[in-house]
C-alpha cells in the first residue's frame, strides 16, 4: 500500500522516521514520501530519516519555533494558519502515485493533537485518496491536560478522517522504564504492527500462496466505512531448511508439514487478536477485520488463512472478514497480524471521555472559585478607596 506519510508533532515526526527506517530495512517500498511538521524547530532537528527539505516549521510568527506547550487549541490554530506552507512541503512528493495520505500524531500534546485533524480535513477537501490517521493516546500518568487535549483531538481526528488507527501508551508503557527508552521500544511496536499491514500491500501477486495475496484494496476496503480501528500480532521463528536439499529427500513443500503449518497460522490468529491490542477493545464489537499472515512462504498456506478468517467471522460476529498472505522468502518468523475496524466498544476512550467531562466540570469550578477569591483579595472594604 502505497503511503504518503505526514508525521504531526514531536511523537508523529519520530514514529514517521521510524517507518521510514522500517521501510529501507524491510525493502518493504510502502514509503512513497513522507514529510513532519512541527511548531518546535529543536524536535524536527532530532529527526534522522525525514529529508530537511520534507520539513515544515509552523507558527513562527506565534511561536517562534519554542513549540506551543500543550496548548491543543493554538495547535489547530497554527496548523489552521499555516496550511498553506504544509501543502507546499507536500508537493515535492508524487501524491498522484499513493493509495492513500497517513497522518501521523501524538493526542496529547498540543501541536499534532490540535493540527493533525486540520490537516487530514485540508487533505480530505483536495485529494481522492483516503486520509487515514494514526493517533496515540498519552498515558494516565501523563496528567489531566494531557487527558483533556486526547479526548478533544479524538473527537475531531475521527470524524475528519476515513478510519483512525489507534495505539495506546498506556497499555503498552513498563514499570522502570526511562520516558525515552520508554518511547524507542513503543515505537518499534508500533512500526512493526503497522509497517507489516502496509508493507502487505505491496507484495505482488506472483509471489502470494495461492491466489491469497493481500492487495492494498483490501486493506482500504477494510478500513473505508470510518471509524476507529486497532491491531493485533503475534509471530513464532520457524526453522526454514534448506529448501532444495530437504524438499528431494522429503518431498513436497520443502518437507514442512502442512498440518503443522496450518496449526501454527491459525493458533497465531488467535493469539493476535486475543493478545495485546493497539488499543484494547471488544473484539466482537468490530464491523471489519482482515487477517495478514507473513513468513516464509514454506510455512504459509491457504488452509491456514482460511481458517484462521472464519474462526475471526465467527469471534466478531462479521460477514466482512479478509484474509490474505504476506510471503517473505528471506524470513525466519510466521507472523499473523489483525486489523480490526468499525471498533465501538473501547473502555479506553470511555474512560478518557468519562475524565475529561469531569475536567470540564472541575476547571469551571476553580475558575469560579478563583474569580472570588480574587474579589475577595482586593476588597478592603472601602478603607483604601481614598488612596485612588
Ligand atoms: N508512542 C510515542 N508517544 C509519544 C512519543 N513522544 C510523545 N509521545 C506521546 O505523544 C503525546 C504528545 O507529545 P508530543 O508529540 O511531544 O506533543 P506535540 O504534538 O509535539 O505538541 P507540543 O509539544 O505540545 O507542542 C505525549 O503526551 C505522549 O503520550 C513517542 O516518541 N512515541
Amino acid at each position: 500500500m502505497k503511503l504518503a506519510l505526514i508525521g504531526f508533532g514531536q511523537a508523529g515526526g519520530k514514529i514517521v522516521d521510524k517507518f521510514i527506517e522500517y521501510d529501507r530495512a524491510t525493502e518493504s517500498g510502502f514509503v512513497t514520501g513522507a514529510i513532519a511538521v512541527n511548531s518546535a524547530s529543536v524536535d524536527l532537528q532530532g529527526l534522522e530519516h525525514v529529508p530537511e527539505d520534507n520539513q515544515v516549521l509552523i507558527g513562527q510568527s506565534r511561536v517562534k519555533g519554542h513549540g506551543v506547550g500543550a496548548d491543543n487549541e493554538l495547535g489547530a490554530e497554527i496548523a489552521e494558519a499555516d496550511v498553506g506552507e504544509i501543502q507546499s512541503t507536500l508537493d515535492k512528493i508524487p501524491v498522484h502515485e499513493i493509495d492513500a495520505f497517513l497522518v501521523v500524531a501524538g493526542m496529547g500534546g498540543g501541536t499534532g493533537s490540535g493540527g493533525a485533524p486540520v490537516l487530514a480535513k485540508h487533505l480530505k477537501r483536495l485529494y481522492t485518496a483516503p486520509v487515514f490517521g494514526l493517533g496515540v493516546l498519552p498515558g494516565t500518568d501523563e496528567g489531566g491536560i494531557y487527558t483533556l487535549n486526547a479526548a478533544r483531538s479524538f473527537q475531531t481526528f475521527v470524524r475528519e478522517v476515513d478510519n483512525l488507527l489507534v495505539f495506546d501508551n498506556d497499555s503498552w508503557r513498563q514499570t522502570g522504564e526511562s520516558v525515552g527508552s520508554g518511547y524507542d521500544r513503543i515505537n518499534e511496536e508500533i512500526v512493526e504492527r503497522f509497517g507489516m499491514l502496509f508493507a502487505a500491500g505491496e507484495v505482488s501477486a506472483g509471489d502470494a500462496v495461492g491466489e491469497s495475496v493481500v492487495d492494498s484494496s483490501e486493506i482500504i476496503n477494510t478500513l473505508s466505512g470510518g471509524g476507529v480501528s486497532t491491531i493485533g500480532y503475534a509471530t513464532e521463528s520457524v526453522e526454514t531448511p534448506n529448501a532444495g536439499l530437504l524438499s528431494r529427500f522429503l518431498g513436497g513443500n520443502d518437507g514442512i508439514d502442512e498440518m503443522s503449518a496450518t496449526n501454527r497460522i491459525t493458533s497465531l490468529v488467535r493469539k493476535a487478536t486475543l493478545g495485546r491490542l493497539t488499543l484494547p477493545c471488544d473484539v466482537s464489537s468490530a464491523e471489519r477485520a482482515l487477517v495478514v499472515t507473513g513468513g516464509p512462504p514454506s510455512h504459509l498456506n491457504r488452509k491456514g488463512i482460511e481458517r484462521g478468517r472464519s474462526w475471526l467471522e465467527e469471534e466478531t460476529g462479521s460477514m466482512e472478514v479478509r484474509g490474505g498472505d504476506f510471503p517473505d522468502p528471506a524470513g525466519e518468523e510466521v507472523e499473523a497480524t489483525v486489523l480490526l475496524s468499525g471498533i465501538s466498544e473501547v473502555p479506553r476512550v470511555k474512560q478518557l471521555q468519562q475524565v475529561a467531562i469531569e475536567a470540564q466540570d472541575t476547571t469551571a469550578e476553580i475558575q469560579r472559585q478563583s474569580q472570588d477569591d480574587l474579589a475577595e483579595l482586593v476588597d478592603t472594604g472601602e478603607e483604601l478607596e481614598a488612596l485612588f
